[in-house]
């Protein structure tokens, strides 16, 4: 049985269920703020689930050949947005494996919608671990003017977006990313075990 079948709950030969992760979806969907560890955790944990790793930041950069503070910079966030948008919905449409989002996705009224269908982890963070694991860079062009400030408001603004899709949340202050994949595989052994 593969890790991601035992997720799903069923052997390997088993037809295949509808609507279970990692089957006919991710297995999971990690959302979460700049530095919480979307990407770096979404990685630690496809590799010890035997599974790929998808971030659809990584997909909009390959897609529009140039980094995502470059696509602000030309063609504006409006437009990343959109781009983004596509990206997500086209991911948790073919992904079966892990899966990162950008900070922002969940803006998206119509990226929320679609994640009510999959299990989502919340990987959430507070200011000082957010502005230490960023280094508040201009990499993250939303942190390029007045980046403590700017952090601290889109934590508050975006924690009620994030809750409201999250199946469950894994806070990772002051732990590192192995311990944060571990309290991930174990929260979602936890929802399997669940009837
Ligand atoms: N739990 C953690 N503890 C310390 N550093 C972390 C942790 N998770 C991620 N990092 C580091 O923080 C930075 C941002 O991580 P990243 O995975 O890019 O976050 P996100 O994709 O959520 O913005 C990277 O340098 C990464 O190595
Ligand atoms: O929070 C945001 O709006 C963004 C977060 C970034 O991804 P990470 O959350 O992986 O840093 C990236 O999508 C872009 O810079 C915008
Ligand atoms: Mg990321």
């Amino acid at each position: 049985m593969t890790p991601a079948a035992d997720l799903a709950g069923g052997a390997s030969t088993a037809p295949e269920p509808a609507g279970v992760p990692g089957v006919d979806r991710p297995v999971c969907v990690l959302v979460g703020a700049p530095g919480a560890g979307k990407t770096t955790v979404g990685r630690l944990l496809a590799a010890r689930l035997g599974v790929e790793f998808a971030d659809t930041d990584e997909q909009i950069e390959r897609a529009a050949g140039k980094p995502i503070s470059d696509i602000f910079v030309d063609d504006g966030e409006e437009h990343f947005r959109s781009l983004e948008r596509a990206a997500v919905a086209e991911a948790l449409a073919t992904r079966r494996g892990v899966l990162a989002l950008g900070g922002g996705a969940v803006l998206a009224g119509a990226t929320r919608e679609l994640l009510l269908a999959h299990l989502v982890v919340y990987l959430s963070v507070e200011l000082p671990d957010a502005a230490k694991r960023t280094g508040l860079s201009a990499a993250r062009p939303l942190l390029a003017i007045n980046p403590r400030a700017t952090m601290r408001q889109l934590l508050a603004e975006r924690r009620p977006l994030y809750e409201e899709v999250a199946d469950v949340v894994v806070p990772t202050d002051r732990i590192d990313a192995e311990q944060v994949t571990e309290t991930v595989l174990a929260a979602l052994s936890d929802l399997r075990a669940q009837p």
